[in-house]
């Protein structure tokens, strides 16, 4: 008899812009680490710290870089040094699809958000990331958003975000059961600046609720 056991919950931490808090993030059992190539953020970084960064990253750990409707030219620059494309602004499936790398698309939950249009409509997308709506903000604001609103059935990989913490990741993964979750502020001291206690805690916290 085959005894499948329940699927764990993948975690992806973003916003990393230091050498250390890779090392540390990988240490801590993270599936993907996220590099924020938008310039307007905080914790942005160049196409050169770009490329010193992601050569810290060992195998089987998914490099993701984050882009809000920037130039094809800047995003094919930092190919090389990534594995996945976060699309976090407006860009369209056709824009998302050329780059011959798989890629998420991140929607912003504005109360029109229709999630089953955009399931279709990105369906080439390895998976939907849902994330808070402020406006004039694309991200990384640390809200939250009402995780009711997510449907139990939708035809992408759900990727839950907006101010995920130690203290509330627990309940959010009970509740959305979401095939993964990313995190930028919430595990950080300051912005771009990693916590290593936050960082262990999210990911026992996630096990945790996996385990339950
Ligand atoms: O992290 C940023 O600075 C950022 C900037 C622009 C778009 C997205 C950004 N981050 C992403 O936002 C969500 C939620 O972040 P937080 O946990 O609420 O801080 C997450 O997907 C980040 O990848």
């Amino acid at each position: 008899m085959k005894i499948l056991s329940p699927m764990r919950t993948r975690i992806k931490f973003c916003g990393l812009t230091r050498r250390e808090d890779i090392a540390q993030a990988v240490r801590s059992g993270v599936d993907a680490l996220g590099f924020v190539m938008w310039p307007k953020s905080a914790r942005s970084i160049t196409v050169e710290q770009l490329a010193v960064l992601s050569a810290d990253v060992p195998a089987f750990v998914t490099r993701v870089g984050l882009f809000v409707d920037q130039p094809i030219e800047l995003i094919e620059q930092c190919l090389p040094y990534l594995d996945l494309i976060q699309f976090h602004g407006n860009e369209s499936p056709e824009f998302c699809a050329q780059f011959g790398r798989p890629w998420i698309k991140a929607l912003r939950m504005h109360e029109s958000v229709d999630l089953a249009k955009a399931a279709a409509d990105y369906h080439q997308a390895q998976a939907l990331l849902l994330d808070a709506y402020r406006p004039g903000i694309p991200g990384g604001t640390g809200e939250t958003f009402d995780w009711a609103r997510i449907p139990a059935e939708l035809a992408k990989p759900v990727i839950l975000a907006g101010g995920l913490t130690v203290e509330n990741i627990a309940s959010a993964v009970q509740q959305v059961a979401p095939y993964a979750v990313d995190v930028s502020g919430g595990i950080e001291l300051t912005h771009g600046c990693k916590d290593v206690d936050k960082m262990v805690s999210f990911v026992s916290q996630v096990a945790f609720a996996d385990a339950r």
